[in-house]
């Protein structure tokens, strides 16, 4: 993938790349980016009608999963909400 010029890889929908991950991480040395979809975003997440904040937490696991599979990190559409989040 180097020699190609690949100085990254992104890998989407993200929630179905861990076994791609998991064999690419020991293949090359470019970055790994799976990028969850907006689709992802809508269903793995809901808004709690009481406080109005979007509930992250299955997707903070599902990056917590994709970093374990060999991600260097995640793009998502909810960065924001998770940086509140553990803040
Ligand atoms: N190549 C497909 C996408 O970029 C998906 C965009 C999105 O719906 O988040």
């Amino acid at each position: 993938m180097e020699a190609d010029g690949a100085d990254m890889v992104l890998l989407e929908p993200a929630q179905f790349t861990s076994d791609v991950l998991t064999t690419l991480r020991t293949q090359t040395r470019v970055p790994l980016f799976p990028f969850s979809v907006s689709g992802e975003y809508l269903t793995l997440t809901h808004v709690d009608p009481d406080t109005g904040q979007r509930d992250v937490r299955l997707l903070v696991e599902l990056f917590t999963m994709l970093k374990r599979a060999g991600a260097s990190a995640s793009l998502t559409y909810a960065a924001l909400d998770i940086a509140r989040r553990v803040a």
